[in-house]
């Protein structure tokens, strides 16, 4: 099921940081494509869709399918979308790799590297910090992707408070009973920390009901669909047609 705001994005120009930060300094054109998306070739059709958003954020509860979605994305659609790695304070899981999953560090370090403005945004969850860099924003840019990523509420906050050109969806689990059978199925958590997502799980999933805030609500029931939904939408957002894919 999936709800979308106001399509408030189109023809909005992204002038973000010219004098801070210039990785945000280019102009987004805006995306009226309908009509050449159906003619044109695949790299005409790419090089339009990057000017389009710079950013996609999901945001959810944990537990809720963000990094599963996003993963599904990134692998069948790897020149169009990439992963911004973000930073974070807390320890690996069994099978994250540093680089790949997170950048991990230690507080000290990740709070000098906010002190000296090397992040566009940062967040407290659960205890640990998480931030994104400016420099894992340009790496994306600098591949001509759309940068994807997962964020808290706060996160969401934050890239509202930039002139970043984002597109925010939500992503929620059915019912609060299939979002702690997902979470503990997982596997990644201690109890504490299971307790500890749950917790703040009510105001995360009631953030995606404050008007105006996401571009689309994405009810993460069957992967399959909400998978499809959130395909759909995000490839009419950016006018980039499905057969441009380079999955098979
Ligand atoms: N603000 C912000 N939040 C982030 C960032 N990266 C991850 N998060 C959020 O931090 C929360 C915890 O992430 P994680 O520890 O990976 O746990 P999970 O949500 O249970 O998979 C989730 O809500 C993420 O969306 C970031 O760069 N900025
Ligand atoms: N639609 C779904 N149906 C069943 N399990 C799911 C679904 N979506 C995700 N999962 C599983 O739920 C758990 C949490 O998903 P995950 O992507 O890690 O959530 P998040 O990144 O939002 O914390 C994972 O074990 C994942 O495989």
């Amino acid at each position: 099921m999936v709800r979308q705001d106001a399509d408030r994005r189109e023809g909005r120009r992204t002038v973000m940081g010219q004098a801070e930060n210039r990785i945000f300094s280019h102009t987004v054109t805006p995306v009226c494509l309908d009509f050449f998306v159906c003619v044109i070739p695949a790299c005409f059709v790419l090089e339009n869709a990057m000017a389009g958003p710079s950013l996609v954020v999901l945001s959810g509860p944990s537990g809720a399918g963000k990094s599963t979605l996003l993963k599904k994305l990134i692998k069948e659609y790897d020149s169009v979308f990439a992963f911004v790695l973000s930073h974070t304070t807390r320890n690996p899981r069994p099978g994250e790799e540093n680089g790949k999953d997170y950048h991990y560090v230690t507080r000290e370090v990740m709070q000098a590297g906010i002190n000296n403005g090397e992040f566009v945004e940062h967040a407290e969850f659960s205890g640990n910090l998480y931030g994104t860099s400016k420099a894992a924003v340009q790496d994306v840019q600098a591949r001509n992707r759309i940068g994807i990523l997962a964020a808290n509420s706060q996160g969401v906050k934050n890239f509202k408070e930039t002139d970043l050109n984002c597109i925010y969806i939500s992503i929620q689990p059915p019912s609060m009973g299939v979002l702690e059978k997902r979470l503990r199925g997982r596997e990644s958590e201690t109890e504490e920390s299971i307790q500890k997502r749950l917790k703040t799980a009510k105001a995360e999933m009631e953030f995606s009901e404050e008007p105006g805030v996401f571009d689309a609500v994405i009810v993460n029931n069957d992967l399959r669909t909400a998978y499809d939904e959130l395909k759909k939408f995000l490839l009419e957002k950016i006018k980039v047609k499905e057969s441009n894919s380079t999955s098979p």
